[in-house]
């Protein structure tokens, strides 16, 4: 079993390393999480990992490192861990948005082999849509990141100047679909459900949705057309909302947030 330092385990960075666990991949003894207040991490240290708040110590015995902090805590970060890295024997992934491979290797080794990695907090219940990208990892190392963000969810390679766009669509997705649902369940509330009702009906009706295109490679369009009936109220719903900007909110949101995600880090 590959031993996998994560360093700021803040949001994404557990719930990488609870996915990794429960998906039998990983145990939690072979997964360091790095965090600057430690008390932070106690409840993860009970479950079995090592936890520290020496980046430089804990990257020194890992196969597989995963760099979880923000983007402006970025080179502060790479500095410290720069003297302890061997970019001979170590695989350096980062989920960081905006950070490029070229970045990471212009602050540690030109020849440290890197994976950038766009995954999203289902990753907790192994369910993320996972993106990832290089441009000189080996064969045998980009087998290794599927093969780790396959077992949480799915992944796939891209082009690394998609990154940013991935970002938008699959990471901030998360919560683009949740407020969606959010949104439904306080109309649900308005036509007459209690609240905690309302929403398990939208979650589970969004789950349907997803299913319905996953399941048989369908397309929207083609399911919507089976549910608006000639006159109906589904398709008086529908075009109320898209009166009202439903399709160019989601489209302009989605826009911005790839703009915003390739401006977040700063090079020194
Ligand atoms: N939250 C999300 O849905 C996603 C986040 N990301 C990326 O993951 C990164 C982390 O995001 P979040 O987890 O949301 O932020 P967060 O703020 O929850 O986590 C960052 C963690 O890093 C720790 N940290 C800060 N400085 C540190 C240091 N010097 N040494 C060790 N730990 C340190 C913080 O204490 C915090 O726990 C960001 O770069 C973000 O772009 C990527 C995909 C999805
Ligand atoms: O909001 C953010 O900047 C991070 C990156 C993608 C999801 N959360």
């Amino acid at each position: 079993m590959k031993k996998l330092t994560i360093i700021g385990s803040g949001n994404m960075g557990l719930a990488l390393a609870k996915g990794l666990v429960k998906s039998g991949l990983y145990k939690a003894s072979s997964i360091t999480l790095t965090r600057r207040n430690l008390g932070g991490l106690s409840e993860y240290a009970s479950q079995g990992f090592i936890t520290s708040n020496n980046n430089a110590e804990a990257v020194k015995d890992a196969d597989i490192i995963v760099l979880a902090v923000l983007p402006q805590q970025v080179n502060k970060v790479l500095d410290e861990v720069k003297p302890s890295i061997n970019p001979e024997s170590q695989l350096f992934t980062s989920v960081v948005s905006g950070v490029t491979c070229k970045n990471i290797k212009e602050k540690l080794y030109p020849n440290l082999q890197v994976v950038r990695v766009m995954p999203n907090t289902a990753i907790a219940i192994q369910q993320s849509m996972t993106c990832f990208a290089t441009d000189n990892a080996s064969e045998e190392n980009l087998s290794l990141v599927k093969e780790m963000f396959d077992t949480v969810g799915v992944s796939i390679q891209i082009q690394e100047e998609l990154m940013t766009s991935a970002t938008a669509l699959c990471a901030c997705g998360i919560a683009f679909f949740l407020r969606s649902i959010r949104a439904a369940s306080q109309g649900g509330v308005e036509v007459g459900f209690h609240a905690h009702d309302a929403l398990m009906m939208a979650a589970q009706t969004a789950k349907g949705a997803a299913d319905l295109l996953l399941q048989l490679a369908s397309h929207p369009e083609r399911e919507i057309d089976k549910v608006t009936s000639p006159k109906g109220c589904t398709i008086a719903g529908l075009n109320e909302m898209e009166h009202n900007g439903f399709s160019s909110a989601m489209i302009k949101g989605i826009k911005t947030s790839a703009k915003i995600a390739g401006e977040l880090y700063v090079k020194e």
